[in-house]
């Protein structure tokens, strides 16, 4: 499974250095260890009478070459573990993101862009966390209780009081497993809890002018302020359990001491206990106290990674909806005919179908017009050419190969699809068009922002080319955003072109020029073009005409004009509307 994955594979190739971190570890335990012994025999020859000025001065510089020596070793040691911890962090981060670049439309539809970012900030760092943090401090914590513990035995304290004053810290394991599971349910918890606000964060930042112009500036306070609330609420509930744990580790850490200072104050009364080993005993219980509360620590940490390890598990053993097949073949597109047959198609198996039946044949070269009804599933049939999702086996082929044997790279690479929206990056105009192939020469990129008529109010910025666009490319005009992204899709002069009501936000004078250049353009390409607009399809070869679903006409322009339906209503509707816009109706 991928869940033992991340942390088996990370272990595969970072072990060494584990190894020697626990190794520096011992070592600086070691060393400590030997400061109780130190002040014990300190304490046996105070007690004894036999402490002289040289002595002092002696067990001063000892346990200054343990304090140095022990905090130089797990210093090392703390680096080297945090080093990887990093690491880690790195590189799950890259599988996460390549993951997502794996993941299909219908995995974004599902999870929010918060959400997703949440994986990349809590989840990795909590899991970081443990195997740095957290491996730290077991190794140092276990390290220091068997070296304690040794050197309890080898001062000669008998075993029956190490025993005895040790034992309360075997209860440890049984609250552990009582408490584990309830750490790490309420952990989950608090990570959804994150990731949701996260989620809701990213929405509407996205969508505060919108929220602007609505002026509901207190809904929107109102809703993330639940969100922040339920945090809260699952932190607490957190807490109270994790405090609860955390406090009983050293509760029975406290015991320990009590029973070593009763106990073997009572021995030292009666004479088998020497002095020096008792001030030992109590130092070495002490000592024990602070390993005890960092295990405590560690194990509610690492109850905290698991619940966000099993989250990204969960994300990664997600398999993408469209998968390669095995035997795919590269496309080629250049002269292959479009071919759909008899595709009928629904998002879901219990919703209902939103394309029915539609079969087009479009030749090499050919332009087909697309117009209808909105929701009548033109993106749709779009999307299914590009194969963003799986049509059935046999409805769509591109020549003789169905879209399905083919990969994904050759196929999407010879599709130059210029959606409605064109999304642009925080980057420059220059990169934004040139964006799939950056490599693109200045002249290549002008005559693509000339095609798409968006030369001039490049040519009017400040650093034309150059200028940097707000995020998602904020700082341009609706319409000047869709021109740069058409200019982005003829750059690529595919052999197949798509323009998916890519001219729906500029008017008609420039719409015209637009579509002239593209005829121009792609004269011998195939062209699909998707238009609300009559004026922008009426020269295709074909014109196909979709209402819910179905293509209820088809034709040219002319042979349109002449049936009555859809198509001669749109046109009747557009005309009158320009005959009213320009003065002409005889109304
Ligand atoms: N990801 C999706 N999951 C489920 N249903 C969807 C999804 N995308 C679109 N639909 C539904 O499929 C139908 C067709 O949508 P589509 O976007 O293909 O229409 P369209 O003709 O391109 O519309 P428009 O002209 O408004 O862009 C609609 O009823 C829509 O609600």
């Amino acid at each position: 499974m991928k869940s033992q994955r991340i942390l088996a594979d990370f272990f595969r190739q970072s072990w060494p250095v584990y190894v020697l971190s626990i190794t520096f570890h011992l070592v600086s335990n070691l060393i400590n260890v030997f400061y109780p012994k130190v002040l014990g025999a300190f304490t046996d020859k105070l007690s004894g009478g036999e402490l002289t000025r040289g002595l002092v001065a002696d067990y001063s510089l000892q346990l200054l070459a343990i304090g140095l020596g022990s905090v130089v070793f797990s210093g090392i040691a703390m680096y080297l573990v945090m080093y990887v911890g990093r690491q880690f962090e790195r590189n799950v981060r890259g599988l996460l993101f390549r993951h997502f670049t794996r993941m299909g439309e219908r995995f974004y539809a599902k999870n929010g862009v918060g959400k997703l970012l949440s994986y990349f900030m809590n989840d990795v760092t909590a899991v970081r966390e443990s195997i740095a943090m957290g491996i730290n401090q077991t190794a140092n914590a276990t390290m220091l209780l068997l070296s304690a513990m040794t050197m309890m035995i080898i001062s000669g304290i008998p075993l029956y009081l190490i025993g005895a004053s040790v034992f309360p810290l075997l209860l440890i394991p049984f609250i552990v497993v009582y408490l584990g599971p309830i750490i790490r349910q309420r952990s989950l918890d608090v990570q959804e809890a994150l990731g949701k606000m996260t989620e809701t964060a990213e929405e509407q930042f996205g969508g505060i002018r919108v929220t602007k112009k609505f002026a509901v500036e207190p809904i929107m306070n109102k809703r993330f302020g639940q969100t922040v609330d339920d945090i809260r609420a699952a932190q607490l509930r957190l807490v109270r359990v994790s405090s609860f744990f955390q406090s009983l580790v050293p509760f029975l850490g406290t015991i320990a001491l009590i029973i070593a200072l009763a106990f073997g104050g009572y021995l030292t009364i009666a004479g088998s206990l020497s002095l020096g080993n008792f001030v030992a005993l109590t130092l070495y219980v002490r000592m024990l106290m602070n390993p005890l509360q960092q295990i405590g620590n560690v194990i509610n940490s690492i109850q905290r990674s698991r619940a966000s390890l099993e989250r990204l598990n969960g994300l990664l053993s997600q398999t993408p909806d469209i998968v390669e097949s095995a035997a795919a073949t590269e496309a080629d597109l250049s002269a292959a005919a479009i071919e759909i047959d008899r595709l009928t198609y629904a998002y879901s198996p219990s919703a209902e179908p939103v394309l029915k039946d539609v079969s087009v044949r479009i030749a090499p070269g050919s332009t087909l017009g697309i117009i209808g009804r909105t929701g009548s599933g033109k993106t749709t049939l779009m999307k299914l050419l590009l194969r963003i999702y799986d049509p059935p086996s046999g409805t769509i082929r591109y020549g003789r190969a169905d879209v399905r044997e083919l990969t994904l790279a050759s196929l999407r690479g010879q599709i130059a699809y210029v959606p409605q929206d064109g999304f642009l990056f925080s980057t420059t105009i220059r990169e934004n068009i040139a964006f799939s192939d950056r490599t693109a020469a200045a002249e290549l990129i002008e005559t693509a922002a000339r095609q798409a008529q968006i030369y001039a109010n490049i040519d009017e910025l400040p650093e034309r080319f150059e200028t940097r666009l707000g995020e998602r490319g904020l700082t341009l005009s609706g319409g000047q955003r869709q021109r740069t992204s058409l200019a982005r899709g003829l750059i690529k002069r595919a052999p197949v072109m798509i323009l998916d009501d890519s001219v729906s936000a500029v008017d008609a004078v420039t719409e015209k020029d637009i579509i002239d250049s593209i005829q121009q353009e792609r004269r011998s390409k195939t062209t699909i073009i998707i238009a609300h607009r009559i004026s922008a399809i009426k020269h295709a070869d074909e014109i196909i005409v979709m209402d819910d679903g179905v293509i209820v006409q088809r034709g040219t322009h002319r042979e349109l004009l002449e049936q009555p339906g859809l198509y001669a209503d749109l046109h009747a509707i557009q005309e009158e509307g320009s005959q009213h816009a320009t003065g002409t109706s005889d109304s």
